[in-house]
């Protein structure tokens, strides 16, 4: 199915763009090393003339990855080994990933992993051209991308500041718009790890404050990120997230909350609190049905549910896609917006995957064009957008959509 999703609104940095490309496009790259740590886990490093020695006990010497592929019998079987390592796909889902700690486990390594691949800094301005041919060529006009913003590096190990991620996501998005009309850009939610001390997110408050005044189209809020049921609640930061406000200062966010499983936990409280510090979405939301009052302010206040059906499933928040929360929102009318969250790490790729869960899954029997329609245009309509870009998008997306409709209508004659 190809349809015409409109906006994709909960994705994350560096899982958007298919793993083949990092293995057969980027490994292949000149002065790539890699090493393996304790865990058999890869990291890897571009650097020229010699990598830094690596810290004694966290991983084996550097090995230039051409040399190591020289010295193979089979690269292909390496190169899948090496894939395998960037996806969760696998054979055997249940008996690879036992619980959800399992899969959250093989998840975050993932993010480590790559991690020295795409902050190389011609990799990083790769990565975001190619991501977004990806998602284009999936029909989607625009997208808003959770970031953490990481140093990237060049070969000679200078490091560069998250001033200069902003700058260079706006620049390749600028870049990939002169070449495709019909789409629309991105922008940016800077996103830190729910894991971290209270200083540090009060710091990365500031950041995120600093980069939104540098540059307030690019840069649409803030979002804390990780697995809610083991990181630490929305209320734990409440000092650190307080902090704009007490400066008088208007940062939005965009806050992942209640993607857990649990009810009457700190984690499902999340959603309390991302209705009390404003949040302009919920991400995941899946505790919200469990929050009868909380639901119905969040609804009062049209606060839209970023729903990522795949994502749902491969994580282990819901077995069958028909017991879904959301279709239960779905069905009251609760707004909702589908995304694909970090489809190259599920081993699916772009939004139409998860469109298609969500129309089959969730939508239910009585799921047609209108619900497509609906779900594309609350994309458009809750996304970051400013009011001149919303109409321009919407605009665009429904000439799209009857082209899309002649086309149905073409292929049925
Ligand atoms: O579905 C999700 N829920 C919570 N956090 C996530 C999800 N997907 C990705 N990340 C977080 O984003 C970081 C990469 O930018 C990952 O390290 C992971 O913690």
């Amino acid at each position: 199915m190809c349809t015409q999703p409109g906006a994709a609104l909960h994705l994350h940095d560096f899982g958007i763009l298919n793993m083949d490309w990092l293995v057969k496009n980027v490994t292949y790259r000149p002065h790539c090393h890699f090493c393996v740590t304790p865990n058999g886990t890869f990291n890897f490093i571009f650097a020229h003339p010699d990598p830094p020695t690596p810290v004694p006990g966290k991983c084996s010497q550097w090995i230039l990855l051409a040399d190591h592929r020289r010295g193979l019998q089979n690269v292909t079987e390496f190169d899948h080994r090496l894939l395998q390592a960037f996806t969760l796909v696998t054979e055997d889902p249940e008996g690879t990933y036992k619980d959800q700690d399992a899969v959250w486990s093989k998840f975050e390594t993932i993010f480590l992993t790559i991690s020295g691949l795409v902050h190389y800094a011609p990799v990083f301005k790769d990565y975001v051209l190619q991501a977004l041919l990806e998602l284009h060529q999936d029909r989607v006009l625009y997208l808003e991308l959770r970031a953490m913003l990481f140093p990237v590096y060049e070969l000679d190990g200078s490091l560069h500041d998250r001033k200069w991620s902003v700058r260079t996501y706006k620049e390749m998005a600028c870049q990939f718009m002169e070449q495709h009309p019909d789409f629309l850009g991105l922008k940016i939610i800077y996103s830190d790890h729910r894991f971290r001390s209270t200083s540090l997110v009060a710091q990365s408050v500031q950041a995120a404050m600093e980069l939104r005044a540098s540059f307030p189209r690019t840069v649409a809020g803030f979002d804390l990120v990780g697995r809610e049921d083991t990181g630490r609640s929305l209320y734990y930061y409440r000092e650190a997230l307080g902090i704009p406000a007490s400066h008088g200062f208007p940062l939005p966010y965009f806050f992942h909350a209640g993607e857990t499983n649990w009810q009457g936990s700190p984690v499902d409280r999340n959603l309390l609190d991302a209705l009390i510090l404003n949040s302009t979405r919920i991400g995941h939301g899946f505790a919200l049905t469990k929050h009868p009052a909380v639901w119905a302010d969040l609804w009062k206040k049209g606060i839209p549910i970023e729903v990522c059906p795949i994502s749902n499933q491969v994580l282990k928040l819901v077995a069958d896609l028909r017991n879904h929360p959301a279709a239960v929102l779905m069905a009251t009318g609760y707004p909702l917006v589908v995304s694909s969250d970090d489809p190259a790490v599920f081993g699916a790729s772009g939004l139409s995957y998860d469109f298609y869960e969500a129309f089959m899954g969730i939508g239910g029997l009585e799921a047609d064009l209108r619900t497509l329609k609906q779900l594309a245009i609350n994309s458009i309509k809750y996304s970051a957008l400013l009011p001149g870009e919303r109409k321009a998008a919407l605009h665009l997306w429904e000439q799209s959509w009857d082209t899309f409709i002649a086309e149905l209508a073409g292929t049925s004659d």
